[in-house]
This record gives structure tokens, C-alpha cells and sequence, in this order.
């Protein structure tokens, strides 16, 4: 499984491919018996954490640590909801945008919680990048992750290109949404930070920006062991790393 598709990366940590990350979620589904729900917690948490160390509410220019969530139609999409609930919890002041909403209970229910939390949900997109930039001091990208596949369909095709041209720093949960998993996207997205979860996909070979951190430290000993993972030690309890 993890021979042929293998990547050393940086402190010989490892690169995963799409199948091969799809495969560790889906085993600690169905061999582990986590819930998503429990992953998806842990991830968010993860999220808000790196990017609370990366850019502290206080180094914000704007009057508020105002943060766009823009978040997409799968599990990306439900850690941004988590992400945004911890930022709340922080001090920041989390705005989310999430066009499209699965009618699962898992979805729903992490809605209500940031709705509960007075955290407002856009009805539309802002359309000119320079609004972005003038509300918000920084944008989580939420909108893909490790199951992105082919030519992005809309409303996140208009989304990202409005992203793209923005100049207040993204962070990506997992991957740049729009990047090819893999071989990620030349002329993309050009995030500041990336958070990769569980361990980073081939993708974030291809990651520039400044801040890279790991997060999801769900990962039992064993199923590091059975993908060679080769994760870093964390430090201490803290549940992100800094990679770069
Ligand atoms: N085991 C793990 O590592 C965990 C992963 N989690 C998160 O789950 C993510 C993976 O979630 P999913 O598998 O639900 O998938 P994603 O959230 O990556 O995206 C799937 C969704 O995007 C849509 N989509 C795919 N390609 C598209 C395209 N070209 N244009 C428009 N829409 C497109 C699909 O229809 C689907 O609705 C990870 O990247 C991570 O963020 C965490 O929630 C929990 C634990
Ligand atoms: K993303």
C-alpha cells in the first residue's frame, strides 16, 4: 500500500498520496471505530490552535481579529465549522461562508453551534477581493480537502479565483483547495500557512508560504507503524507541530 507511493520529506516524514490518505481515514473508521465526529474535532481544534500561534489576535491591523471561514461541502468543510468555533472561544471574530450545506446531522449540528455562538454566516460571497482584504485579516480555506479530484465546479471555481487575488494571508486546512493532491497547482491558490492533518499529502511539497504546520495527533502507534508515517514527536501535549 504505502511502497510504490512513498515520498520522503523533510526529517524523513512522509508524503502521503490521495488513495494512500483516504485509506488511513477510512481505517480509523472502520478498524479504529473513531467517529467522524470525534476526528473532526480534533482536527478543527488542531486548526484554530496552529493558526492562533501563527497569528496572534493582537497582531491583527484591522479592528478586530476578524477571520473569514470559508468552508466547503465535505469534511474540509466541517473542520473550518470546527476551526471556526475554536477561534471563537480564542477571542477571534470568525465570519463563515458555506454555500454548500450537507442535510447530514454531523453538518447541521456544527452549524447551529457556530450560529449559537454568534458567528455570522454570509449569504453570499464577497466579490471583489478587495472587500476581503478590507474586512478580514486573514481567510481559512476550508473548501477541499484530501478528496478533491478534477476541474473545480462552481460556486468554488468563482470563490477561488476571488481568493486568489486577495492579498490578506490564507490559511488551508490540509490542502490548498483547487491543488491537485498530488502535484498541487502552479498558478493556484498561494496560501501563507498550511495545516496538514494526520501527516501532509505529496501536495505540500509544492507549499511555499510560511507557516507549515501537522495537526490531527489521532493517529494510533500502530497505524503510524503500518504507513510508515514517520511523524515528528509533538511537543509535549500541544496537539500542532511546526514543520516550517
Ligand atoms: N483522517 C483524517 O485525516 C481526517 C480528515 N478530516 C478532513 O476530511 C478531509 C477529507 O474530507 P472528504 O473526504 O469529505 O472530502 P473533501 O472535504 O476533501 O471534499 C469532498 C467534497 O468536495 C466535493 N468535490 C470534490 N472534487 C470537487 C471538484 N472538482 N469541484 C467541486 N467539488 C468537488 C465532493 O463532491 C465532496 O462534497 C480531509 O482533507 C480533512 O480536512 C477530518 O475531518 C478528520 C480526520
Ligand atoms: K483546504
Amino acid at each position: 500500500m504505502h511502497g510504490p507511493s512513498a515520498a520522503p520529506g523533510p526529517r524523513g516524514l512522509r508524503f502521503l498520496g490521495q488513495e494512500e490518505a483516504q485509506a488511513i481515514d477510512q481505517e480509523l473508521f472502520t478498524e479504529y471505530k473513531f467517529s467522524v465526529d470525534q476526528l473532526m474535532e480534533l482536527a478543527g481544534l488542531s486548526c484554530a490552535t496552529a493558526i492562533a500561534k501563527a497569528y496572534p489576535a493582537s497582531s491583527f491591523t484591522t479592528s478586530q481579529p476578524a477571520v473569514l471561514v470559508v468552508c466547503g461541502p465535505g469534511n474540509n468543510g466541517g473542520d473550518g465549522l470546527v476551526c471556526a468555533r475554536h477561534l471563537k472561544m480564542f477571542g477571534y471574530e470568525p465570519t463563515v461562508y458555506y454555500p454548500k450545506r450537507p442535510s447530514k446531522p454531523l453538518f447541521e449540528g456544527l452549524t447551529t453551534q457556530c450560529q449559537k455562538m454568534d458567528i455570522p454566516f454570509l449569504p453570499e460571497f464577497p466579490a471583489e477581493a478587495a472587500l476581503i482584504d478590507e474586512l478580514y485579516g486573514l481567510v481559512v480555506d476550508a473548501i477541499f480537502g484530501f478528496s478533491f479530484k478534477g476541474a473545480v465546479r462552481e460556486p468554488f471555481g468563482s470563490i477561488l479565483s476571488t481568493l486568489e487575488r486577495i492579498t490578506v494571508p490564507i490559511a488551508s486546512i490540509d490542502i490548498p483547495s483547487g491543488w491537485d493532491v498530488e502535484k498541487g497547482k502552479a498558478d493556484g491558490l498561494q496560501p501563507d500557512m498550511l495545516i496538514s492533518l494526520t501527516a501532509p499529502k505529496k501536495a505540500a511539497m509544492h507549499f511555499t508560504g510560511r507557516y507549515h504546520f501537522l495537526g490531527g495527533r489521532f493517529v494510533p502507534a500502530a497505524l503510524q507503524e503500518k504507513y510508515a508515517l514517520n511523524l515528528p514527536p509533538y511537543p509535549e501535549t500541544d496537539c500542532v507541530l511546526q514543520l516550517t
